[in-house]
């Protein structure tokens, strides 16, 4: 269960359903060169790639949260590092609901089946482009 959990949370880092969470308004100045009363647009993939943030960010490594003991606040409330499901009163109502499915998805799909690359596609395409939600470019064919 823990290695689930924690597949789960870079899985969501590292292809976030959406490049973007909803806009929020600043309050206040912050340390930041913000501007009270401004609109964020928080552009997630900068933040789950900012190397100052995550050891060896743009590896796919579920252990980090694990082994390495990084940080696995996923509510933003212990800093803005991994805020997949926004943060703050506008955060997603469904982040218990969402987490839990895909969860039970990645273990039945891993339990039910054994998993390899079509012979024609040597290599899995991980581009991603925006359908509404964020999608593979290229969808991998069935075996
Ligand atoms: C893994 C699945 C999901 C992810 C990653 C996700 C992610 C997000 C994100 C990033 C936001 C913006 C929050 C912010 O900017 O602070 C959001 C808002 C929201 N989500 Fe989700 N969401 C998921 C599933 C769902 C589902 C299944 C529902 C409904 C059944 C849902 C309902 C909402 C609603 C209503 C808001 C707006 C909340 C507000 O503005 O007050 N989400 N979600």
């Amino acid at each position: 269960m823990p290695y689930l959990q924690a597949f789960v949370k870079e899985l969501l880092q590292k292809h976030p359903l959406t490049y973007f969470s909803l806009t929020h308004a600043s309050v206040e100045a912050m340390k930041l060169d913000v501007p009270p009363d401004a609109n964020l647009e928080l552009f997630l993939p900068t933040i789950a790639e900012d190397e100052r943030l995550w050891l060896k960010s743009l590896e796919f490594n579920p252990e980090r949260f694990i082994s390495s003991g990084e940080m696995t606040d996923i509510t933003g409330l212990a800093g803005i590092r991994m805020i997949l499901f926004g943060a703050g009163r506008r955060i997603c109502p469904s982040l218990a609901m969402g987490t839990t499915h895909i969860s039970l998805m990645v273990a039945w799909m891993v339990q039910a089946f054994e998993w390899r690359l079509h012979p024609a596609e040597p290599k899995l395409d991980f581009q991603d482009t925006v359908e509404w939600t964020v999608v593979m470019k290229r969808y991998s064919r069935e075996g």
